[in-house]
Order: structure tokens, then sequence, then C-alpha cells
């Protein structure tokens, strides 16, 4: 069964069409992502996924309609690591992480044991123990990006959505992060629906990949299939080489 259904999608903001009838499945355990150049409509796509935007079309998580669910029971089936999340800037590491596990929290009641442990686990599995007494304002921009998928992975939902989840990262810590959500896929039969803009990064994680351009599907498959030197030059107006690699295409843009 699928784990999410898109069928027509498309979003208008300020009465233009920024997601333009869009089709799209990905499969339980499958890992997604959504390629395309700046203004594309990635995001503006997966917030709409998400359930934050309205939209027309049909979008099914688990074959459930998106906009029929109540608030707790979408949080419990799908986390968002969306780009520049607004945040209490006083707020601590530990307890924003924490707040991943609000749709387990009993109205009027506390965190359990199971919450604290879940929250101390992801933090751990992120390389962020130390930091989990400190203030989101008082950390690098890195360090916050991981403690945002921090608190989408104690969340414990079983669709992840990324929206350029390792932006702010070095090459070390992206490794990393993908690495772990790659794993917990593994693991825990995660799905996965991510935007990158590292083509050579979203090949290697990728099952299929999805070009879209102008709000459109304009190629989608394989990495194989996508990253190709035609469509690249196509919708990126970028000369590439693709070079095969034992992950996945190596994707390097060429002068003239
Ligand atoms: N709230 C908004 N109102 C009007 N237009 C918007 C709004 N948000 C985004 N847009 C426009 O929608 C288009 C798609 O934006 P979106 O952020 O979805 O693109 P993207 O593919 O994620 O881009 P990037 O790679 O730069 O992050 C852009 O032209 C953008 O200017």
């Amino acid at each position: 069964m699928s784990a999410i259904e898109v069928a027509g999608l498309t979003v208008r903001l300020d009465d233009k069409v920024i997601v333009d009838r869009v089709d799209l499945d990905v499969a339980s355990g499958e890992w997604v992502t959504v390629i395309g150049p700046n203004g594309a409509g990635k995001s503006t796509a997966l917030r709409a996924i998400g359930g934050l935007l309205p939209f027309g079309g049909t979008v099914r998580w688990h074959g459930q309609a998106v906009d029929t669910m109540h608030r707790r029971e979408r949080a419990k089936a799908v986390a968002m690591v969306l780009q520049s999340p607004v945040v209490p800037p006083a707020m601590r590491v530990f307890d924003y992480v924490l707040l991943g596990r609000t749709p387990y929290v009993p109205p009027l009641g506390r965190e359990s044991a199971a919450d604290l442990a879940a929250a101390e686990e992801v933090l751990a599995a992120l390389d962020l123990t130390p930091f989990a007494g400190r203030r989101l304002d008082k950390i690098s921009g890195g360090e916050r990006q991981r403690v945002f998928l921090a608190r989408a992975l104690a969340q414990g939902a079983g669709i992840l959505l990324l929206d350029e989840p390792t932006s702010a990262l070095d090459i070390g810590h992206q490794q990393e992060v993908l690495e772990l959500v790659d794993r917990l896929r593994a693991e825990r039969g995660l799905t996965v629906l991510a935007t990158m803009h590292d083509l050579t990064t979203a090949g290697e994680y990728a099952d299929r990949m999805v070009l879209l351009a102008g709000g459109r599907v304009v190629a989608a498959g394989t990495p194989g299939e996508v990253l190709t030197e035609d469509n690249l030059a196509a919708h990126y107006r970028v000369k590439v080489r693709i070079i095969p690699g034992d992950h996945g295409p190596l994707v390097v843009a060429v002068r003239g």
C-alpha cells in the first residue's frame, strides 16, 4: 500500500498557481526526493502534502485523506522538518525535542518516562546530548537544524517529510543525518519524502526522484533516470557531467 498518495495536487498562492496538478506516490518504506530549481514549488508542494496549506486535488496518508484527519492523528502519522521553523528562542533543546511527543501526552497530562527516554534517544543518535540544556538561540545553525530533525524523529511517526534537511550541515553531519534517517527507514520501515538541492547526495539516498519545474513534474524515476545531462540542462540551465558512482550518479557542474 502507498504511504503517500498525491493526485492532481494544485496549490495557489496570491492567485498564482505554484503547484500544478502534481501526482506522486510513495510506497511504505520508500525514500522519494523532490528536486528542482529555486522557486519550482518544492517547499510549497511538501507543505501541502503535510496538510499545512490549502490545496486542490487529493493527498492521502496510508489511505486516509489528510484533510479529514484530526491534528493529533496527523502528528502521529507524519513528522515534518520545515525550512526555518519558528521557534521560541529561549527554549532549551531538550524541551523543544520533547515537544515531538505532544501527540502522545494526554490532555492536561505530562510526558511519561517513555516520552523522556524517546527524546534522550534521538538526542544521542544525533550527537546532541551535550546541547540538551542549551537555549535554541545560542547554538549554531547546523546544530539547530539537527535539533529540528531530532524533534521530528522523537514524534515516532511512520512518514517523514524533510524540506532541505541538511542545507546548513557540514559534509560530515550531512552524511550522519542522512545515514540515521536511512537506518531508521530500514529498522522501522519509515517512509521518507524529502526535498534537496545537492543532486549527488539526493541521488545517493533516494529510491526514486521527482524533478519539479514551474510547479509541474517534468521527470520522475530512479536517480539514474532523472539525473541526466539533458534533464538538468533543460530545467536548471546548467551544463553538467554525470559520472557513474557506487551509490548513484555523481553530478558535476562544468563551465560553459
Ligand atoms: N506565501 C507565498 N505567497 C506567494 N507566493 C509564494 C509564497 N510562498 C512562495 N511563493 C512563490 O512560490 C514559488 C515556489 O516557492 P517554493 O518555496 O515552493 O519553491 P522551492 O522550489 O521550494 O524553492 P527553493 O529551492 O528556492 O527553496 C516561488 O516563486 C515563490 O516566490
